[in-house]
């Protein structure tokens, strides 16, 4: 039994329904185990554009620096698309994971048996894909400086990729040690050939393996690895890489689990640490009631084991999604021939209901 404090961000489009949903699974957790989930809302991203000039009001990141953990839905949408990059809803995203010093963002994908016609490789490949992405969340291009559109005689831009050792170093590490506790096989991934920072990344890859003598370490560069998810998903244990690599990259292996929908995600820092679906806001099916909830159901169980440390309550919820799944129920971005679909609060009601089934057997 225990009182833990969380942060809940819902955010734009899709946001508010998947955690509304997660929430339901949560509680439910919450009485079954005696738990205390004690909730605050704050506002980020475009609502908060709205209602406070700014894509991240202070006093979110108060109530963030406060919580014992922070559970986010997604930033952004077509009303706010048209303001300068540094005011836009995705800013407010950014902002937070600077201030909160989530460097270490782990993007777990993997292929559920019963999801396994959901998704579009042969099945025979896409079978038994287990594998985590450890993306850099707190350098790279989203945070370079230099930055900016600027113009002489003709408009240009300009981006910066930056990473320094310290920053890599401790996420290469945290990878590192993730591998030691799972198949023991670790991919970086760089642009080695073309990219200083990639370089730099590789070599302080070569120096942390030494003290990693049990995990066995292969480099990809990003072009490559792209295709090889593709085409051998299931030889992947850990992969780390820098933070833009590891977004695009991520989203890909999302879709061999079947959908976006399905994508967990935890953002760790030594201090702090947010949970959020891989996914983003969804404009296209907002409001109606079609989400896919178990990225964020799954990201609550994250949050469960690796902010709170219970694990118990933490697989309760994981196995109670593959039950779920097993008995054919569907949101409509996973549903195939001879499913049942149903809505985003009506598929958390019935991994709630299996939570509960589980707890009394
Ligand atoms: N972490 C965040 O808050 C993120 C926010 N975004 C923002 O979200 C907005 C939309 O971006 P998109 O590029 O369209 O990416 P998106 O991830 O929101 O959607 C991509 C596609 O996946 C589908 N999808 C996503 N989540 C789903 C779910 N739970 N259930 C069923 N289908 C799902 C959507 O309907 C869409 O067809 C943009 O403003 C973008 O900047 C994008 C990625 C991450
Ligand atoms: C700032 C976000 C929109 C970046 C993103 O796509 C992600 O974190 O997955
Ligand atoms: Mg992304």
């Amino acid at each position: 039994m225990g009182v833990y404090k969380i942060a809940v961000l819902k955010g734009d489009g899709i946001g508010p329904e998947i955690v509304e949903a997660s929430l339901l699974v949560l509680k439910r957790v919450g009485e079954i185990f005696g738990h205390d989930f004690v909730l605050e809302e704050g506002l980020i991203g475009g609502k908060a554009i709205d209602e406070k000039c700014t894509p991240l009001p202070q006093e979110t990141l108060d109530l963030c620096l406060k919580a014992d953990a922070v559970l986010l839905g997604a930033v952004g949408g077509p009303k706010w698309d048209n303001l300068p990059t540094d005011k836009r809803p995705e800013k407010g995203l950014l902002g937070i994971r600077k201030a909160l010093d989530l460097y270490a963002n782990l993007r777990p994908a993997k292929v559920y048996t019963a999801l396994i016609d959901a998704s579009p490789l042969k099945k025979e490949i896409a079978q038994g894909t287990d594998f985590i992405v450890v993306r850099e969340l707190t350098g790279d291009l989203y945070y370079g400086e230099p930055r900016g559109i600027f113009r002489n005689g003709e408009r240009y831009a300009i981006n910066t990729m930056h990473y320094t050792e310290s920053q890599i170093r401790r996420v290469v590490r945290k990878a590192f040690e993730i591998a030691r506790v799972r198949r023991k096989k670790l991919t970086s991934v760089d642009k080695s050939n073309v990219l200083e920072v990639s370089a730099l990344w590789r070599e302080i890859v070569e120096e942390e393996k030494q003290n990693f003598p049990d995990v066995d370490v292969e480099h990809l560069y990003v072009d490559n690895c792209a295709m090889q998810i593709i085409k051998r998903p299931s030889t992947f244990d850990v992969i780390v890489t820098g933070n833009m690599f590891g977004d695009i990259l991520s989203d890909e292996a999302a879709v061999i689990s079947g959908s976006l929908g399905m994508l967990p995600s935890a953002s760790l820092g030594d201090k702090h640490a947010l949970y959020e679906p891989v996914h983003g806001s969804a404009p296209d099916i907002a409001g109606k009631g079609i989400a896919n909830p178990i990225a964020t159901i799954l990201s609550v169980a994250m949050m469960l084991k690796y902010s709170f440390g219970l694990e118990k309550e933490s697989s309760v919820i994981e196995q109670a999604v593959e039950r779920v799944l097993q008995m054919g129920y569907r949101t409509p971005d996973i549903s195939s021939e001879g499913t049942t679909v149903v809505g985003t609060t009506e598929m958390a009601q019935l991994i709630s209901k299996e939570v509960e089934k589980l707890c009394e057997g």
